[in-house]
């Protein structure tokens, strides 16, 4: 018996905790913000930016997305990111990844004021997670998100061999930075890993973010295990599939999440709790 675990179910429980808490805040005359730069138009960026926004609106969260050329000078955005710095109505900023060539991505992520990042990109956040410092401060939405997966489980997973396939400043090392600090055993892997397949064959908690379609099959995964998949790619007809062979992982799998239903609409369910996170934090702090 596969769990199928249903991202779509546990976002809508999650939109509801926050469109509660967003009706608090209202009560007090505060409305969350949340700003959304995007570079080119990029048709996937462009739908998940729609998501978000559409999402927002329906929680009661104020979202402004601002769309830039791809021929943008790093000065113009770096400028858009002050802006938004210095905005009292904004809590949350997120650029969306990845820049065009020619823009430095991370000197953009750098200049997010750190209470504002609400992706965790800033080496301020990234540093607090890696340390497994006391809280609280934004982590990367999607495996922060993921995390609320596992916990939905509600199986124990300290002392769990966990494998994390990809290292992304985005998914793959913050994946593995959470999952050590809930006390799995964690391995990374990435390209450069001999006998790959060995690797995810040993994991109790499997999660793999590479973008390469069905990377992993029935033969690389542990009986019984939990398998993420990150993925959002497409397969030879252009459907939207994952990383994982769904259907042929799924009996092996102890539980397992699809694409798409799975972690995509829990990362924006946790990009909306965390945009409301850093609006409470700042309240608690006097606006600042
Ligand atoms: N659902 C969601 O919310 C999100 C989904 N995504 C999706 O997840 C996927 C991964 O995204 P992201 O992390 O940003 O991607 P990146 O391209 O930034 O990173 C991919 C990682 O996979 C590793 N990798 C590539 N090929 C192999 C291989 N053959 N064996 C082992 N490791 C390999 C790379 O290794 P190396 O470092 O050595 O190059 C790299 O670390 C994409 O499909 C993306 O669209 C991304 C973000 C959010
Ligand atoms: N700064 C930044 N933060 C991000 O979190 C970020 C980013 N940049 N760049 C791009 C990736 C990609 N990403 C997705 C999130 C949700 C879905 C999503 O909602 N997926 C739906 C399906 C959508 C469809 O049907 O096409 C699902 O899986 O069910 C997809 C992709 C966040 N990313």
């Amino acid at each position: 018996m596969t769990t199928i675990i249903d991202g779509r179910q546990l976002a809508r429980e999650l939109n509801a905790k926050t469109q509660q808490r967003v009706a608090q805040l209202a009560q007090r005359g505060i409305t969350p913000g949340l700003a959304v730069i995007i570079v080119g138009t990029d048709p996937a960026s462009s739908i998940y930016v729609r998501n978000k926004h559409k999402k927002a609106g329906q929680l009661g969260i104020r979202s402004v997305v601002r769309t830039f050329s791809p021929t943008v000078s790093q000065t113009e955005l770096l400028a858009a990111v002050a802006e938004y710095n210095a905005d009292p109505t904004i809590d949350g900023i997120l650029v969306q990844s990845p820049l065009p060539a020619g823009l430095d991505e991370r000197a953009v992520f750098d200049a997010i004021a750190p209470e504002k990042d609400v992706d965790g990109f800033h080496p301020l956040n990234t540093g607090k997670l890696f340390g497994n410092l006391p809280g609280p401060y934004p982590v990367s939405c999607t495996p922060q998100g993921i995390m609320t997966m596992l916990k939905s489980l509600h199986q124990p997973l300290a002392g769990k061999r966990a494998v994390v396939v990809g290292r992304s400043n985005i998914v793959g090392r913050p994946m593995a930075a959470l999952l050590l600090n809930a006390n799995l055993v964690v391995t990374v892997a990435h390209r450069y890993a001999q006998d790959l397949r060995a690797l995810t064959k040993t994991a109790d908690v499997l999660v793999v973010a590479t973008g390469i379609t069905h990377l992993i099959k029935a033969a690389d995964v542990k009986p019984g295990a939990i398998v993420i998949d990150v993925g959002m790619d497409r397969d030879a007809q252009g459907k939207l599939t994952g990383d994982v062979d769904f259907d042929a992982v799924s009996p092996v799998a102890g539980a397992i999440t699809p694409v798409p239903g799975g972690v995509g609409p829990m990362t924006i369910a946790t990009l909306m709790q965390q945009t409301v996170d850093l609006c409470e934090w700042r309240e608690q702090r006097g606006n600042n």
